[in-house]
């Protein structure tokens, strides 16, 4: 049954409201930022030699806005909501919770201005300067207060297992930021950070492997516990098994970071723990996608005719491609192939498009309705089509990158008899140049679904229902 018919006048949904939409915008300017630099991969003219237009400017802005605009925003709605349906009573406090949502968006507009610019600490995925960290340390400890204030007033004895990811995601996103953003500052958008060398590298990928962790995992797997029972209309499968997933994910990823530097100045024996340590991470990753997925257990009809439960589900199996790919790029021998190769960017997507994306997508399909109390979203029908573009761009993108990459990582190892290279480097970039044009088209299609989705969030806010004829089954699951 719809949730739409129940009145909650007790919670706050103005702030869930808000973060919501914005998942939705910022989704789609972060995607088309990364369609435009996929664009510029091929067309390399696409820069029109201007500054602020070139690749290694817009990257990571693509990342940011992508990452902390587009994840962020469905993560703080997503985490509002259910911190409140779980708890049984209204956030802790409303000024701050509206704090969180205006601070995060001056954030998101200072990224937007600054990066172009070429400001940047150059830290990966914490590229933003020092007073716009200082800003996001505010934002992130009243995001903790609202989040966990909500939880200790709350009106129920058991922490439902979703907010224990949540909550785990924004104690340890905290420590990651402030820990890692720690610069001496020369003037107001440049800083040197105060860790030197390899200390310094292996801080930057400690912080850069667990906001992969806590950020675009722990938080979004929150939200896979709260909406994948919900729309699959049965509880989670194991309750145990997702307590287990907790913890035993949370205590195994913070030691995997030195994948990221094999082969450095590291010390070998931190590589070597780091690879071991992202090896057993396999087994939590896939504990808990299991559990998601046979939650459907007796509702697997369900995917026929519901396209929500079919984005959440999807979303599960490229979070078990991407978690069973991680550790395998993880052992030094096969990272010795795939490092620096668009094997690692085919692996990211997998994880950030058909994951992140796709379980926030389905999340937010399912709220949009509730939240604007409406029965259902304005067209199911167009929510389908939504997620065929979505599902096959997502595959022509990691498809494409994955041979590309492994045909550059071979291309680059190849070596003549006598010793020499075989390739040289602009011969490995001629042979990825169709792949580029693959990916391209792959982002437009991922786009093209979400501006279909602004659409149908547009009409059903608006109060409007499509005229299409639906079955018993597919009315349950509006
Ligand atoms: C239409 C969808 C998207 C397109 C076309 C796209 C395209 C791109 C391109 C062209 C790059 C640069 C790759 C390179 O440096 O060679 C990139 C990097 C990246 N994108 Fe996307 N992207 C999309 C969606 C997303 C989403 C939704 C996320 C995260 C939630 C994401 C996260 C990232 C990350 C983390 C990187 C850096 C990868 C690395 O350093 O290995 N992207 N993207
Ligand atoms: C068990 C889980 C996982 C393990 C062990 C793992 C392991 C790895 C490894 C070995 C690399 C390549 C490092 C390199 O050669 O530079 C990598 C890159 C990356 N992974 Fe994963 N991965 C996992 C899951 C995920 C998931 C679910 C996501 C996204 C939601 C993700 C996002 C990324 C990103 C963004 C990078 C690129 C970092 C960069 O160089 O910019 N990973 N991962
Ligand atoms: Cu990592």
């Amino acid at each position: 049954m719809s949730d739409a018919i129940q009145v909650h006048p007790e919670y706050n949904y103005k702030v869930v409201r808000q973060f919501a939409v914005m998942t939705v915008v910022w989704g789609i300017i972060g995607m088309a930022i990364g369609v435009f630099i996929a664009a510029q991969l091929y067309w390399p003219a696409l820069n029109f030699d201007t500054p602020w237009l070139t690749f290694s400017r817009l990257r990571p802005l693509h990342t940011n806005a992508v990452i902390f605009a587009f994840g962020g925003c469905a993560l703080m709605a997503t985490s509002f909501y259910v911190v409140q349906r779980t708890s049984q009573v209204r956030l802790f406090s409303d000024k701050l919770a509206a704090f969180v949502f205006w601070g995060w968006q001056l954030v998101i507009v200072m990224a937007v201005i600054t990066l172009p610019m070429g400001l940047t600490s150059t830290k990966e995925y914490a590229e933003l300067e020092w007073p716009i960290d200082i800003l996001i340390a505010l934002v992130w400890v009243a995001y903790m207060i609202t989040f966990f204030g909500t939880m200790i007033i709350r009106k129920v004895s058991h922490i439902y297992v979703a907010n224990w990811f949540f909550g785990g995601f924004i104690l340890t996103v905290l420590v990651l930021h402030v820990a890692n953003s720690m610069v001496v500052p020369v003037s107001l958008f440049k800083s040197y950070s105060i860790y030197a060398g390899s200390v310094d590298a292996m801080m930057q990928w400690w912080y850069g492997h667990n906001a992969v962790g806590f950020f675009l995992t722990a938080g979004f797997l929150g939200m896979m516990y709260y909406f994948v029972p919900k729309q699959a209309g049965r509880p989670v499968y194991s309750y145990r098994l997702s307590v287990v997933h907790f913890w035993a994910l949370i205590s195994l990823y913070i030691w995997a970071g030195p994948h990221h530097l094999h082969y450095t100045a590291l010390p070998d024996w931190t590589q070597s723990l780091g690879m071991a340590m992202s090896i057993i991470l396999f087994v939590p990753s896939w504990g808990g996608m299991i559990n998601g997925i046979m939650t459907l257990s007796g509702a697997w009809h369900k995917l026929r005719t519901d396209p929500i439960l079919r984005f959440l589900v999807v979303s599960l199996s490229f979070y078990g491609m991407s978690t069973f790919e991680g550790p395998m790029m993880a052992i030094k021998t096969v990272n010795a192939l795939s490092h620096y190769t668009d094997w690692t960017v085919g692996h990211v997507h997998s994880g950030a498009l058909g994951w992140v994306a796709m379980v926030s997508i389905g999340a937010i399909y399912h709220l949009i309705p509730v939240l604007f109390n409406r029965e259902r979203m304005y067209s199911i029908y167009l929510i389908n089509v939504h997620f065929w573009l979505a599902t096959i761009g997502v595959v022509l993108y990691i498809v494409a990158m994955w041979m590309s990459g492994v045909l550059q990582g071979l291309m680059w190892r190849a070596i003549n008899a006598d010793g020499t290279l075989t390739y040289s480097f602009v011969e490995s970039l001629e042979a990825s140049k169709p792949f580029y044009l693959v990916r391209f088209i792959g982002g437009v299609l991922v786009v093209t679904g979400m501006l279909i989705m602004a659409y149908n969030c547009y009409r059903t806010i608006k109060g409007h229902t499509s005229r299409e004829v639906l079955d018993d089954t597919e009315l349950k699951a509006a």
